[in-house]
Formats: C-alpha cells, structure tokens, sequence
C-alpha cells in the first residue's frame, strides 16, 4: 500500500475535526491502520484524540503569551517552527512502511494559499516518501450563496495550485442541507453546469464583472475545481465514497488535464 496522507485543509468551521473524527471511525472499523496528526496549535478539544500533536511541540497560547505575538503572527510562527523542527515529527511518525495519516490542519485559508509552509509541510512528507492529498472542505451552506461558493472554489483551487498535490473538494455539513431538501435537490452543485453558475453569480456582480465570471466560471470547471464530493458523516456509504475518491485522486492525481479545451472570447 505504501505510505499516504490526508491532509485536511478548509476555513475555519468548515469541518474538519468532525470529518477526521468520522473518517478515523470508519478506517478503524475497516482495521485499516491510520494516524490522527493535529497541525493546528491553537485546537482546544478534539473527538478524536491525535496520535500526533503540534502542541506538544508548541502551542500558540504560549507564543502569544511569550513572545507578545496577536493570533495571526502566533500562528505562522507556530507553523515555522514546526519546520525548522521537522525532525520532531519525523520521529514522532516513526518509519512505518504502510503508515496512512489524517491530518487536521489550522482554519487560517493563507496557509494554503499564500504562504510557503503547508507548500513545506508537503514537500517533507513526500520525500519521507509519503502520497499526500489535499482534501478541502467547505460548508455546504455556502451553495445557498453561489456568490460566497464561487468564492470558496476559488480559494480551493488557489490551495490546490499552490500545494501542487492530488485535491479533492467536499461539501461538508449535507446533513444540514438535507433537512432543507432531498440530496437529488442540490446535486447540480456538485458538479455545475457553468452557464447556471455564471447566471446566479452574474445576478450579485456588477456588469463590468460578467465576462470574468463567465472565464473563471469555465476554467473551474474545465479543471473539475467546481466538482465537490457531498459528505453526510453519519452516513457510511458517503464516507466510503469520499475515502475511494481520495484513493483516487492520490493514484491518478498528478495528470491534470482539462475536462475540454474550451476557447474564451
Ligand atoms: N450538523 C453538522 N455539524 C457539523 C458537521 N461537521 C462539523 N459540524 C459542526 O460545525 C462546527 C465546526 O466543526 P469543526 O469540526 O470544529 O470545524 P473545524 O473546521 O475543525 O474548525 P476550526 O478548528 O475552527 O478550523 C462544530 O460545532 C461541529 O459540531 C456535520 O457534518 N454536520
């Protein structure tokens, strides 16, 4: 099987320490052999305890306190020294042959997106020769706001371009879209028509924004960036899905070809 990991990525609220609870649940049901790790120095109670904590490494109530840093400076120092202590992690991951970890990163989107370390993180991991996928999850609330949804498969695919691993997006929270209507409702969202994702948008967006949301609007789904696996986590079907697409993405991920060439006027 070889050495993976899921590296579990999403603003803040999106899910995910419930979704590494649940998905720690089922590989364990299945006696697969996985590993919670927590990235995030600032987590205060988790459901599932990690086998692996930053904080015992560095906590960013401490940083704060120490060194007078605010929450946002607190973290990316947190996340460098991590890095300029990788070996710590190295040990605490031993060098099991078919290790498969799930790790629960911070909510702060710039790490994902702009700043170098997670892109650091990856980088580590692989050449502990180690499969990494990204799995970003954003709230399926946000589909009722196709503005705001827009929005979050931007910041997915920003994460995904400056990562350069396999992605996968999830919808998470279905559970409280459902009690709004059936899932055959709203699975036009998992992978939109972009002509219906350009009308709804449009409707929110000045005139002189058309023409780039209708571009951006096929580029993310020539790059299937608008594609989104819907995950109820109380139910196992669902969960098994997503875990087989993630098993996927890590074995076919890398030829990132558009769905079709389409020409933008
Ligand atoms: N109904 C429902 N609530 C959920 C689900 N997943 C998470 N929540 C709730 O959403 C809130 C945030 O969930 P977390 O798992 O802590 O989210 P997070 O992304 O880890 O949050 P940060 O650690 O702040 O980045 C909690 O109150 C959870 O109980 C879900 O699938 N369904």
């Amino acid at each position: 099987m070889g050495r993976h990991a899921q590296l579990v990525m999403g603003p803040a609220g999106s899910g995910k320490s419930t979704y590494c609870a649940t998905m720690m649940s089922h590989c364990e049901a299945q006696k697969r052999t996985v590993h919670l790790v927590n990235l995030d120095p600032a987590a205060e109670y988790f459901e599932y305890p990690p086998a692996i904590d930053i904080r015992d490494l560095i906590t960013l109530e401490d940083v704060m306190e120490e060194l007078d840093y605010g929450p946002n400076g607190g973290l990316i120092y947190c996340m460098e020294f991590l890095m300029n202590n990788i070996e710590w992690l190295e040990e605490e991951i031993g060098n099991y042959e078919n290790d498969y970890l799930i790790i629960d990163c911070p909510g702060q989107i710039e790490l994902y997106t702009h700043f170098p370390v997670m892109r650091q993180v990856c980088e580590t991991l692989q050449r502990w020769n180690f499969q990494v996928c990204g799995v970003y999850l954003l709230d399926a609330q946000f589909i009722e706001d196709v503005s705001k949804y827009f929005a979050g498969v931007m910041t997915a695919t920003s994460a995904m371009i400056n990562l350069e691993i396999p992605h996968v997006n999830v919808l998470s929270k279905m559970d409280l879209l459902l009690k709004q209507g059936k899932m055959e409702d709203f699975a036009k969202y998992f992978d939109p028509d972009p002509d219906l994702l350009i009308e709804d948008v449009n409707q929110n967006t000045r005139p002189t924004f058309h023409n780039l949301n209708r571009a951006l609007a096929h580029l993310l789904h020539d790059y299937s960036m608008v594609t989104f696996i819907p995950l109820d986590s109380t139910d196992e079907d669902s969960i098994e899905y997503l875990l087989s697409s993630i098993d996927h993405a890590i074995q076919y991920g890398e030829d990132l070809e558009p769905k079709e060439v389409e020409e933008i006027e």
